[in-house]
C-alpha cells in the first residue's frame, strides 16, 4: 500500500467479510493487521486457520484493537451491534468507521454511534474474494483525504472501486453491482440447466458456462465496443444465435433487468427506513 497500513477490524465474519478479507490477504495486506469478530466460532476458526488473521468472539476487543472498524453484520442487527460498541469502545470518534451494510444511512449511524463519528459507506460484492470485486464508496464530509485514499487502496486491492456522489447513488450501485453477482449466477445456473436438460452431465455443462461467462466478461472489459455491438458479432444473420437471442428478447430481458434493479433499489430504501 502507498498509504499507511492501518489495523482494521471486521465486525461479523459472514460471506462478505470472508470475501473481502480473503481478497485483502491475497493482495498482500498484512494479516497481522486484520481483526475479525463473530459470535459463533466456526467461521473464526476457518479464517484464523486459512488467513492467519486475529479473531475473537468479542466485538469490542477487535474494535478497541483497530484504527478502522468495518461494520459487516446484517442491517437488522446494526442498531444493537452499534449500541454495544458505543458502550464498550471508548474512543470511537478517533477511529474511521466503515460500513458495508445495505441501505442504512450515515445519518442513522450518527444516532447509533454518536454525532462525532467519521464514516465511509462501502458497497462491495462477493467477487472481492478472487480480486474481482466492485465496490462503491461514499463518505461523510468529516472523512479526510488520507482516510479516503486508505480505503480506496484497500478495496482496490480486492477489485475496482467507484466513488459515488451520494447515498442515493450507492443504493443504485448496490442494486446493480452489490446484488449483481447473484443475477449473473442465476443466469449461469439457468444456462447450465438448459445444457443438462439436453443431455450433458453437470460438470461439462458447468465448464462450458463458466468459461463462456469469463470470456464474455473479459471481452466486455477489453473492448471499447458497445455491448450491443459485441452481441451482434456473435449473432450471424440466419444463424443459431439469432434464434436464441430471439427467445431472450421475446421474454423481454431488458424489462426483467429493469424490474430487478428497481426492486433491489426499493428494498435498499426500505432498509434505510427500517433499520
Ligand atoms: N453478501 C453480499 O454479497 C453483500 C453483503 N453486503 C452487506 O454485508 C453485510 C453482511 O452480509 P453477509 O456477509 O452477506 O451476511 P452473513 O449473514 O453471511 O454474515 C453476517 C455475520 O454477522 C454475524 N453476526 C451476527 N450477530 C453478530 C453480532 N452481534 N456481532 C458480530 N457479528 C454478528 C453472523 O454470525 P453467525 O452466523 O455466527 O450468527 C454472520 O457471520 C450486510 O449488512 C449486507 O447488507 C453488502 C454487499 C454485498
Ligand atoms: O442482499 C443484500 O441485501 C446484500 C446487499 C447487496 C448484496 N447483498
Amino acid at each position: 500500500m502507498t498509504t499507511q497500513v492501518r489495523k482494521i477490524a471486521f465486525i461479523g465474519a459472514g460471506n462478505m467479510t470472508q470475501s473481502i478479507v480473503g481478497g485483502m490477504v491475497s493482495s498482500g495486506y498484512p494479516n497481522d493487521k486484520i481483526y475479525v469478530s463473530n459470535p459463533s466460532v466456526g467461521k473464526l476458526e476457518k479464517m484464523a486457520n486459512s488467513l492467519h488473521v486475529h479473531t475473537s468472539q468479542d466485538n469490542a476487543e477487535v474494535a478497541n484493537a483497530a484504527d478502522v472498524i468495518v461494520l459487516a453484520v446484517k442491517p437488522q442487527l446494526m442498531a444493537d451491534v452499534c449500541a454495544a460498541l458505543t458502550k464498550q469502545v471508548s474512543n470511537l470518534s478517533d477511529k474511521l468507521i466503515v460500513t458495508i451494510a445495505a441501505g442504512i444511512r450515515i445519518e442513522k449511524y450518527r444516532q447509533y454511534l454518536g454525532e462525532s463519528i467519521r464514516m465511509i459507506r462501502v458497497m462491495p460484492n462477493t467477487p472481492s474474494l478472487v480480486g474481482k470485486g466492485m465496490s462503491g464508496l461514499v463518505a461523510d464530509d468529516r472523512v479526510s483525504d488520507d482516510d479516503k485514499n486508505y480505503i480506496t487502496e484497500a478495496f482496490d486491492g480486492v477489485g475496482a472501486t467507484l466513488w459515488v456522489a451520494n447515498e442515493d447513488e450507492l443504493d443504485i450501485l448496490g442494486a446493480v453491482a452489490g446484488s449483481g453477482p447473484a443475477y449473473f449466477f442465476e443466469f449461469m445456473a439457468s444456462l447450465q440447466k438448459a445444457a443438462v436438460e439436453l443431455g450433458f452431465d453437470r460438470d461439462k455443462a458447468r465448464k462450458m458456462v463458466q468459461q463462456t461467462a469469463l470470456g464474455a466478461a473479459e471481452m466486455a472489459i477489453a473492448s471499447e465496443l458497445e455491448l450491443e455491438e459485441l452481441r451482434k458479432q456473435v449473432t450471424s444473420k440466419g444463424g443459431s444465435t439469432a434464434k436464441g437471442i430471439e427467445q431472450y428478447q421475446a421474454h423481454d430481458i431488458d424489462k426483467i433487468s429493469d424490474a430487478a434493479v428497481k426492486a433491489a433499489v426499493k428494498r435498499n430504501q426500505e432498509m434505510a427506513k427500517l433499520f
